[in-house]
């Protein structure tokens, strides 16, 4: 075998920045003393793949200078040593030093902080000049700010959430003096990570988290490509998806091919359709599921009408054996997301979810799920509510985004969904292993501002045999029973929650004393646990906040 392209450690992806298209196709974890399998020596040569046994986040050079000050967090990619404004004094740097973010103090100046100095220094800047100098850190503050100011004039924004977003809007001098302060870990995140948004080119990323008290924020690596354990690595190897095109018309029987059309760029030469009918098709011999064929139209989007997640979907792309461009509308996923969006913490229950601050089209991408592709029955533990399966492309395995993955391991529950995920066969090159990918699709026009929200479950999920679901009107008849027994029917549910197999609504009836909440806890049945159906009923005035966060543990073991 020629020189192995096995290091210790899979990076994110800086090799290539501005080019999309040949940036790393995925990351193959190799466990460690064990020698390379000759199955993957094709993957050593290809310089798409990066070959490795773990997935690191390492601090950007910018950062990894270091300082005396050793912040309480330690987040993967995060710079933890820093320097302090003593430091930064004693040793004459100058304010050439690269640019973290910016914001107006209390009394309307431009301050900066800087990477990998610590917040005792960050400097008001008066130069004209500083701003043409760092126009896309500008920008992102910007984008940060209108988003901010949207929340001011939110009627459905909460007192606390309208209170929390001075902590952005006008820096006080308290942060500035509290190097530790969580709000400074939120910074650091959003820039970090954005970095590596950056390299792919897409857009900033932001967590915020409009509270009084800032929550500890996610811990988790940050990949825009797949990590692929080995044994899945060996999975896909052999599976027939994954076979060159030119192998996989010589080994597949002839069918006869409805004529379909594509929007490819080059039309006469697109494999997309035949990839289709070789691989996916239903056959007179499948039974059962009529797996749905996802064709991008001309401006990239995707018919999502009728979307359920139990139907079997897969959008196929072209590779550069289509003849196409990359900016061939039927190469969306490789193209990766262009809307901005911001990881919020919504409350207790959700904790962090995806938001929009740019309006999204039905049909439109938004970005690509990214995380570790692993055996279904890999035996290691992960926690489950992170996985998304594959069941066109690779049945055996999943994607779970958990420890390592991107924004996309935000998407929160919705009864009514705005968002699908889309199983989809793509690669750049057609010598790469087709690795699963998943993108998310708007089902709906989604408004700036909204969160994006996906279904995690199936019908029969939702829906037990004494017919408790995560629908509005079954809530209703539930809750007017209980208000008839109260005194109050003109009641109508607020909200409604999943959380794993217990549904949560809240209801403020109109009829009792203002501040009064009622929670009922529904058990959602999940077959083969026939459990029995429970609903807790809590009256609560003024504590309800206790109440919620309390038994939201007590369920969670
Ligand atoms: C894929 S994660 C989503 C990200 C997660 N909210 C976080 O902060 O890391 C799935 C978990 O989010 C929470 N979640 C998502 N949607 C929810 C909803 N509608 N109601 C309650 N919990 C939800 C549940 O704890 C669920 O197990």
């Amino acid at each position: 075998m020629a020189a192995v392209n096995l290091t210790d450690e899979i990076v994110p992806d800086t090799r290539t920045p501005g080019q999309p298209l040949i940036r790393t196709a995925a990351g193959v974890l190799i466990p460690r003393n064990q020698p390379l399998k000759p199955e993957f020596a094709g993957l050593a040569n290809n310089p798409n793949i990066q070959l490795g046994h773990a997935y690191a986040n390492p601090i950007p050079a910018e950062a990894a200078l270091g300082g005396p000050f050793r912040s309480l967090y330690n987040y993967p990619g995060i710079a933890r040593r820093k320097m302090t404004a003593n430091e930064v004094s004693a040793n004459q740097y100058s304010h050439d030093w690269k640019v973290q973010s910016t914001y107006k103090n209390i009394y309307g100046q431009l301050l900066c902080t800087y990477v990998g100095w610590n917040s005792t220094a960050a400097f008001v800047q008066h130069n004209r000049n500083f701003i043409r100098r760092n126009r896309d850190v500008m920008r992102i503050s910007n984008a940060r700010d209108t988003y901010l100011r949207s929340i001011l004039q939110d009627p459905e924004a909460t007192d606390m959430m309208k209170r929390a977003t001075g902590k952005w809007l006008s820096m006080n001098l308290g942060l500035l003096e509290d190097p530790d302060h969580l709000f400074w870990l939120y910074e650091d995140i959003s820039y970090y990570h954005t970095k590596i948004q950056q390299v792919h080119d897409l857009p900033s990323l932001m967590y915020i988290c409009l509270r009084d008290n800032l929550v500890m924020p996610p811990k988790y690596k940050y990949t825009l490509f797949n990590i692929v354990e080995e044994a899945a690595m060996d999975t896909i190897l052999g599976s027939k998806t994954n076979k060159a095109f030119e192998e996989l018309q010589k080994s597949t029987k002839r069918r006869r091919m409805e004529a379909m059309e594509t929007s490819c760029e080059n039309p006469d030469q697109c494999q997309c359709n035949t990839i289709w009918h070789m691989l996916y098709a239903p056959t007179a011999q499948s039974s059962g599921s009529n797996p749905k064929y996802m064709r991008q139209n001309a401006d990239g989007l995707l018919d999502m009408r009728g979307f359920d997640i139990s139907d079997l979907r897969v959008a196929i792309e072209c590779s550069d054996q289509c003849g196409c461009s990359s900016a061939c509308p039927r190469r969306r996923c490789q193209r990766g997301q262009t809307k901005t969006l911001i990881v919020s913490y919504e409350n207790e229950i959700i904790e962090f979810a995806l938001r929009t601050t740019e309006p999204i089209l039905r049909g439109e991408f938004i970005a690509e799920y990214n995380g570790v592709v692993m055996k279904l029955d890999a035996g290691t533990r992960r926690d489950e509510s992170y996985d998304v399966s594959l069941n066109m492309i690779c049945p055996e395995l999943v994607i779970n985004s958990a420890s390592v993955g991107n924004l996309t391991r935000f998407l929160a529950h919705g009864c009514e969904p705005n968002a699908g995920l889309i199983e989809t066969h793509s690669r750049v090159k057609e010598e790469d292993p087709l690795i699963p990918r998943v993108s998310v699709y708007a089902i709906r026009d989604i408004a700036a501002g909204e969160k994006v929200l996906i279904s995690y479950y199936q019908q029969w999920q939702l829906e037990s045999k004494s017919g408790i679901s995560c629908n509005f009107d079954s809530f209703q008849i539930q809750t007017n029973i209980n208000f008839d027994f109260l005194g109050a029917a003109q009641t109508a549910p607020t909200t409604c929650h999943v959380i794993d197999s217990l549904a949560v609504t809240t209801i403020s009836p109109t009829k009792m004393q203002p501040f009064t909440q009622l929670y009922l806890f529904f058990v959602i049945r999940r077959p083969p646990l026939n459990a029995t159906f429970v609903i807790f009923v809590f009256i609560a005035t003024g504590l309800h906040r206790y109440h919620f966060s309390h038994y939201h543990r007590w369920f969670h073991g």
